[in-house]
């Protein structure tokens, strides 16, 4: 069973290759960046209150993220397997899902780290157009990465649970790598 959790810079390709990943092994693509967009669209309280925290780059508080991955492992489609991308971005995160993880019996995952220059990011995020997708607000992301989200690389890796795929090549290139991954 395929449970696969992408770490790694805004811009590195998490949710391109969760993407395609997860329509190749039929499992759900969790993106809380997604989740909270669509929240936000809808205006539904959540979106309301994270909307402020998205639009600047910052990290929504754990409450509100933490419940909303709990309602979404709470659905029958995640017995077969999940991607997460975009979350854990915080230690106090990641000992949140370990906890969920072990009251649902969901079973240890796999962690990418999926790497890719500050440059190489800049340049592709800028041209995606995301409304968070500003010069300003990116190097504002990247900066929340490096001081709240990376010191889960060496977490995950203490666990031995991390495996680390450059993501600065072709699409095709690190959907090749990560294909093999998942069947090891
Ligand atoms: N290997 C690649 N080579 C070139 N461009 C890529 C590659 N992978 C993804 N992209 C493009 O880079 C942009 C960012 O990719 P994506 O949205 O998958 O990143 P992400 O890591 O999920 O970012 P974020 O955390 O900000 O949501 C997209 O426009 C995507 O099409
Ligand atoms: N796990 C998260 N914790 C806090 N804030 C989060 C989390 N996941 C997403 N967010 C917020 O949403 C935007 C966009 O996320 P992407 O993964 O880049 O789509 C992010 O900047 C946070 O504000």
């Amino acid at each position: 069973m395929t449970r696969l959790i992408f770490l790694g810079p805004p811009g590195s390709g998490k949710g391109t290759q969760a993407q395609i990943l997860a329509a190749d092994l039929n499992i759900p693509h969790i993106s809380t960046g997604d989740i909270l967009r669509h929240a936000m669209q809808e205006q539904t309280p959540l979106g309301i209150k994270a909307q402020g925290y998205v639009n600047r780059g910052d990290l929504v508080p754990d409450q509100l993220v933490q419940e909303l991955v709990e309602e979404r492992f709470s659905q029958p489609d995640v017995k077969s397997g999940w991607i997460l991308d975009g979350f854990p971005r915080k230690v106090t995160q990641a000992v949140f899902l370990e906890q969920l993880l072990a009251q649902t019996h969901g079973g240890e995952a796999r962690v990418v780290n999926l790497d890719a220059p500050d440059d190489v990011v800049v340049s592709r995020l800028v041209a995606r157009g995301r409304k968070d997708d500003t010069e300003e607000v990116i190097r504002h992301r990247l900066d929340v990465y490096r001081t709240q989200t990376a010191p889960l690389i060496d977490y995950y890796r203490d666990r031995q649970q991390l495996v680390t795929v450059n993501g600065h090549q072709s699409q095709e290139a690190v959907t090749e790598q990560l294909r093999h991954i998942v069947t090891l």
